[in-house]
Parts: C-alpha cells; structure tokens; sequence
C-alpha cells in the first residue's frame, strides 16, 4: 500500500514503538495519523509529531483498548474525522512476572484479547463493503519463538497474536475483505517497557551479540508489513542478528496441497 495520503490508527501510539511507527508513516506522507493511548502522554507526543511533521495531521485519543466500546469510539472518531481509515496498527501492549497473577491475566488481556478487538474492528471498518480495504499490523515479539523466562503470560499473548494473524491473514479472507492482516515480532528494543521488569536490562546484557534495537530500526520492518501488498498473514521476525526477515509460510498458496 502507498501510504501517501493514508490515514492511520495506532494502539500505544504514547509509547517507544507506537511513536516509532506512526514518525515512519508521517515521514512517508500519511493524511492522518491518530494515536490511540490511556496514558495522557499521548497528547504531548502527538503534538510532538505534529511540529516535526506538517501538514500530516496527528490526533490522540484517549481509550482503554482492552474496553471494545470504548475501543470502537476511537475507530468512530478516525472514520468521522477523516473518511476512512486505511492503516491499523494494535500496538499497545505489557509485560508482568508470574509472581504477579493480576498483571499476567491484564498481560493476557491487554496483548491479546485486545489485538482480536482491533484486529475484528479493523476489519469492520476497512473492509471492501464498508471500506476500501486496509492493512492491520498486530504487534508480536520474538518472546514468541523464544519465551523470556518468568513472564509466561507474555510469552503466551505474543504466540497468541502470531496464530491470531495468521488465521486473519489467510489469502481467502483476504479475497473477501480486501484487508491484509500482517504480525511483527521484534526482540529487544529501546522503549519504556524495558524498565517495567527489574533485572531485565541487566539480562539483555548478558545475552551474547544482542544489543538493544532502536524504536527506528523496528519501524524500517513495520513500514515494510504496511507497504508490501504481497505481504498478508505474514509473520515478521526483527532481530539484531538477523535483522528484517519474514518467516516461512507453509499456507502461503491457496492452490498448495498443504494446508498447514
Ligand atoms: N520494547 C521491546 O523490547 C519490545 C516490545 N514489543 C511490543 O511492542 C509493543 C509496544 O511496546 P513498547 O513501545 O516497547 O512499550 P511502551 O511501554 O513504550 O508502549 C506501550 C504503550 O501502550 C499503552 N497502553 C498500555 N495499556 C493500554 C491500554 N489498556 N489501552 C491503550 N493503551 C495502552 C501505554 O500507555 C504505552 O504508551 C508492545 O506490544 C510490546 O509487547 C515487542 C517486542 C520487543
Ligand atoms: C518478567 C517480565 C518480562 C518483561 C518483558 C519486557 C519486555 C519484553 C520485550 C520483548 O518482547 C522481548 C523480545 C524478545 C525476547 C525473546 C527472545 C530474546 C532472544 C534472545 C536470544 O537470542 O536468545
């Protein structure tokens, strides 16, 4: 998809990657990109946005996404505000300890249940006989190839929303909907969330041949997943290793004898 002209809501908009993603489409020329938060912060950024890039228009919206209701106002208030909406990006996302049993089952909520609300919403509103088609991109992690060790519930929601895309992305829905539905798994990055867990920093540390990727790096990936329009169901790993890569896809071809 050319993004020139696009308009775009992003999840988590306040944060390292959300604001990561949104500069990537800004810069691209993108109509409008509307950060969607529940931290205030989220108003700062956009204006932040706003100076850097005119004459794109940035909003913020203030919402709880794991609240479908409230989660379906943003979408009401982008599609009003500008027409349509052709870019979703379910983003925002934590990380807690099994120690902690309230913020695993949030983790879970948060990570997954509320990418299946975005990812259904998206659907919704950018499909062919509502919209004019679309791209999701639900954010992953490495952590579900890998799991971090201590955060099952992370490492849970993350393979979740792998297999959640994948099912949304397959090529005969597509032919339906006219939406591509793509996952993003970054491993380490520079943002917030790294300071959420104590010791973490100090773990990345010891991996070998891993430094921190910047917010940046991952949205050269994310930017791909958007603009790329063979690109559907797709699963992308980005790594300091390896760095932007797509992994194999065994279902690729509808006409395949494997359907696995
Ligand atoms: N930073 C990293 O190393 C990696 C991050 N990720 C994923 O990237 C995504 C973005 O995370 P980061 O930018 O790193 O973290 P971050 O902490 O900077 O951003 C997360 C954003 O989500 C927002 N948020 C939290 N709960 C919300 C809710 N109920 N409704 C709406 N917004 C809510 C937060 O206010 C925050 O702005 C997450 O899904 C995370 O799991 C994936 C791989 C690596
Ligand atoms: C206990 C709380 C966990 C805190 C998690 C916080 C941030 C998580 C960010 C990620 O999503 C991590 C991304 C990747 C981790 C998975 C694998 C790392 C690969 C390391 C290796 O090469 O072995």
């Amino acid at each position: 998809m050319k993004i020139s002209g696009k308009v775009a809501l992003i999840t988590g908009g306040a944060g390292g990657l959300g604001k990561a993603f949104a500069a990537a489409l800004l810069r691209a020329k993108a109509k409008a990109v509307c950060l969607v938060d529940i931290s205030s912060r989220g108003k700062e950024v956009a204006e932040d946005l706003r100076l850097q890039y005119p004459p794109s228009q940035v909003d913020f919206y203030h919402c709880d996404v794991m609240n479908y209701d409230l989660f379906k106002g943003a979408f009401d208030f982008v599609q009003k505000r500008f027409g349509a909406i052709d870019i979703v990006c379910n983003n925002a996302g934590m990380a807690a300890s099994d120690h902690n049993v309230s913020g695993s089952i949030r983790t879970l909520r948060l990570n997954l249940e509320a990418v299946y609300f975005g990812t259904k919403l998206g659907m919704d509103y950018m499909d062919k006989e509502s919209g004019r088609g679309g791209v999701i991109i639900n954010v992953a992690s490495m952590a579900a190839f890998l799991p971090l060790m201590g955060s099952m519930c992370y490492n849970a929601s993350k393979a979740g929303v792998v297999a959640l895309t994948k099912s949304a992305g397959v090529p005969e829905q597509y032919e339906m909907t006219g939406v591509r539905v793509n996952a993003l798994c970054p491993s380490f990055t520079e943002t917030p969330l790294l300071d959420t867990s104590s010791g973490l920093r100090e773990m990345i540390a010891q991996l070998p041949n891993h430094p921190i990727m910047s917010p940046e790096y991952v949205a050269e990936g994310f930017q791909q997943l958007v603009e790329n329009e063979e690109l559907c169901g797709a699963v992308m790993r980005v790594t300091p290793q390896k760095g932007i890569e797509i992994v194999p896809n065994r279902r690729k071809d509808r006409n395949s004898s494997s359907k696995l």
